[in-house]
């Protein structure tokens, strides 16, 4: 069984890699000649490829050459806040890079199962009495990041109304652990701690919007999950892929703070805040639980310790 991981050098790449190495999967991932290794320098079983997705000569000489059976499209310009910045950027990275995924399968007739990499902020804008949400949630996109991931989303539903492609979205809600880059926010407020602790930084931590609630899952567990689904999920149905359970970005700040002895106060930086958040992500993942069997594992609070003290090797 071959596997092709678009931006395996990536936070959730590197997790999914060694776990499909752990499955005695052949691995084979997409880089750029920017991409930094740090996170699979470790991983000796697996190829890689340089490949620009925007190029569609580039994806098709990959996809010619790999022919995988299993592809994980994980590659994105992931961070909200850079969406704002570079809209286009954004929109162009994320659906053209796509685009040309598919019209290379197409165009060499693989017989493979594609899993995309979608997202909870495509719920984007969700009233107090539509949580839980669930798949059927209507889709209120709040960041050109947001409408990127719906755009993707609706190309996957296309092609494969039109012309059979095994595709499945995951909308994943927020995901952290080990390796998340340092921008998202349980990375920056862990790192902020551990150079804190260290006494490269003075005792301040600063902050945007503390009041936004998301639903946070160990990045093992998820990769598990997409495994699962193109394992065991319906090509042409979609998957939330949540923990269940919601908090206050004030509370994931207060458990960090308690794994530490150091007195930290809390500072809001104005330029951390955003044009318009999402207020509340919790997901209902009962549709992916009856179709696959999965369910988180990892508690949320070991979690935030492997994360911390992932920083504190390397601050
Ligand atoms: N990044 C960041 N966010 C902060 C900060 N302070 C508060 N926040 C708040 O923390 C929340 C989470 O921010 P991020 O970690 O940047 O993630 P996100 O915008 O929710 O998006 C992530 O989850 C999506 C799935 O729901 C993913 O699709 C996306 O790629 C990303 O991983 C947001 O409400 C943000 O305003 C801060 O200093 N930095």
């Amino acid at each position: 069984m071959k596997a092709l991981i678009t931006g395996i050098s990536g936070f959730v790449g590197s997790h999914l890699a060694e776990y499909l190495l752990g499955k005695q999967v052949e691995v084979t991932g997409t880089i750029r000649n920017r991409s930094r290794m740090d996170h699979i320098r470790h991983l000796k079983d697996i190829q890689l490829v340089e490949c620009e997705l925007r190029d569609p000569f580039s994806v098709e000489s990959l996809l010619a050459k790999v022919k995988p059976d299993l592809i994980f499209h994980l590659a994105a310009q992931s961070f909200v806040p850079t969406s704002w910045n570079s809209p286009v950027d954004t929109i162009h990275n994320n659906v053209a890079g796509q685009v040309n995924i598919f019209e290379a399968v197409r165009k060499h007739d693989l017989d493979c199962k594609i899993q995309i990499a979608c997202s909870s902020e495509e719920y984007g804008h969700v009233e107090p009495d539509e949580v839980p949400i669930k798949e059927t949630n209507p889709l209120r996109p709040l960041s050109p990041y947001a409408v990127s991931k719906v755009a993707q989303e609706y190309l996957g539903y296309q092609y494969h109304k039109s012309y059979g492609l095994k595709v499945i979205p995951t909308r994943t809600f927020n995901h952290t652990g080990p390796r998340r880059g340092e921008n998202f926010v349980t990375s920056n407020f862990a790192k902020q701690i551990a150079e804190i602790e260290k006494g490269i930084k003075p005792p301040v931590l600063m902050v945007g919007n503390l009041e936004a609630k998301r639903d946070f899952t160990d990045v093992r567990d998820v990769v598990r999950a997409y495994w699962l689904a193109l394992e065991k999920g319906t090509p042409g149905e979609t998957y939330n892929i949540a923990s269940g359970k919601c908090c206050t970005i004030r509370e994931m700040l207060n458990l960090l703070l308690s794994f530490s002895n150091k007195e930290i106060t809390v500072q809001q930086d104005p330029e951390r805040l955003r044009p318009s958040d999402v207020e509340i992500l919790l997901g209902d993942y009962s549709k992916f639980h009856q179709a696959t069997g999965w369910k988180p594992e990892i508690p949320f609070e070991q979690t935030m310790e492997d994360l911390l003290n992932y920083w504190r090797e390397r601050v």
